[in-house]
């Protein structure tokens, strides 16, 4: 008998591949490694554990900021906190016998949530003390999606290679290169490049030639952009590539300290914004479900997609954040489905857009009975 949630019909387009390990799968990791000692308190921010992580680590003088309301004290360091649980599940996940159960273990998940169409993305890693290289890393994520597929998991699969700002423009420029390559030799599974890591480290200005690169080669581009509010400089920048879409997007608007020429520019192109709510109240970017930016470009008809962008860290899935969104903000069944169709237009697949249209209508009086 089919479950309520495989009835659903949803579109994932914003899910980092380290950031949506489950505690499942956290645990048959924990178990190939016992002598890193990691227990899941460490890779995964539970409900209602925002505040001890950020009070747990931050100095005195930064909770006195904090008591007398003045949250951006702490800001940098509470989305540190969330870069430091990546560091740990690198550890866990380095070699190539990890990475193949991770990326199958998240397809199948996300299938099981009833995510349809999948666009996964990951920054390519080398591991001197296992021999990956980020070449064999980007194969093996292939490889994971081409295994699911073989096995009849329903769900389609695309991949973003990521570039993590920390590294700097140089590896930005290989990346990219690498990219091309696997896009040229997957048979178009490889779509698109990302440009993630912690918003607090290094310029856009750095990534442009890099960012231009993979324009002019064919990938299309998602770009983490405006997700902490000191970028807006950034951003004015990188909005003038222009990109394919946007991932997060919390600050571009002027009543957050944005600006109306940040909101004109990506009105101008219709870049889509790829939206997480739980992600951004955890990371506290954003501080309630209610004051999400998704109500600003959700009333203004702009395209605006609900993604997860870490669902193992932020314990969350897809289909909880569509009824997250619903309760927050009054949206019918009717809405969420809209929600999801109009996704469709905006993935990196065009060959396959016909094709989940079809999907979408044959399975909307099923949908969203949760
Ligand atoms: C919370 N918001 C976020 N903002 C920016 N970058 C993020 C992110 N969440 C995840 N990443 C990026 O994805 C990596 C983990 O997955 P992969 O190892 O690439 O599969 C992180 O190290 C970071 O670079
Ligand atoms: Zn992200």
């Amino acid at each position: 008998m089919m479950s309520s949630k495989e009835a659903l019909s949803l579109m994932e387009l914003h899910a980092h591949l380290n950031g949506s390990v489950s505690f499942s799968t956290i645990e048959k990791l924990v178990a190939r490694k016992p002598h890193l000692n990691i227990e899941h308190g460490m890779t995964a921010i539970r409900s209602g554990q925002r505040r001890t992580l950020d009070e747990a680590d931050i100095p005195i003088i930064c909770q006195r900021k904090r008591r007398r309301g003045q949250r951006a004290g702490c800001f940098v360091r509470t989305r540190r906190r969330c870069f430091q649980v990546f560091k740990v599940i690198h550890q866990l996940v380095d070699t190539e016998e990890d990475i193949l159960m991770v990326a199958k273990d998240v397809i199948r998940e996300f299938a099981a949530d009833g995510v349809k169409y999948l666009e996964l993305r990951s920054t390519p890693r080398k591991e001197k003390t296992t021999g990956m290289t980020k070449r064999r890393y980007v194969e093996t994520v292939i490889e994971a999606i081409r295994q699911c597929k073989n096995e009849g998991v329903d769900i389609e699969v695309r991949f973003l290679v990521a570039v993590d700002r920390r590294n700097g423009a140089e590896v930005a420029m290989e990346t990219v290169k690498l990219a091309e390559d696997f896009m040229l030799s997957t048979g178009g599974l490889v779509v698109g490049l990302d440009l993630s890591g912690d918003p607090t480290v290094g310029h856009g200005r750095d990534f442009l030639p890099a960012l231009q690169k993979a324009k002019n080669c064919g990938l299309k581009l998602s770009l983490h952009l405006s997700e902490v509010p000191s970028q807006a400089d950034e951003s004015e920048l990188l909005l003038n590539i222009p990109p394919d879409r946007i991932g997060h997007g919390t600050f571009l608007h002027p009543e957050v300290g944005g600006s109306q020429s940040l909101v004109d520019k990506v009105r101008k192109h219709n870049t889509p914004l790829e939206l997480c709510l739980t992600s951004n109240v955890k990371g506290q970017t954003v501080s309630s479900y209610s004051q999400h930016h998704f109500l600003y470009w959700y009333q203004m008809g702009h395209p605006s997609v609900i993604c997860t962008d870490d669902k193992g860290v932020f314990c969350t899935d897809l289909s909880q954040e569509y009824q997250l969104a619903a309760s927050t903000f009054n949206l019918s069944q009717e809405d969420m489905w809209t929600l999801s169709h109009k996704a469709i237009d905006c993935t990196f697949a065009p060959d396959l857009q016909q094709q989940l249209h079809q999907k979408w209508l044959e399975l909307q009086p099923t949908l969203f009975q949760l």
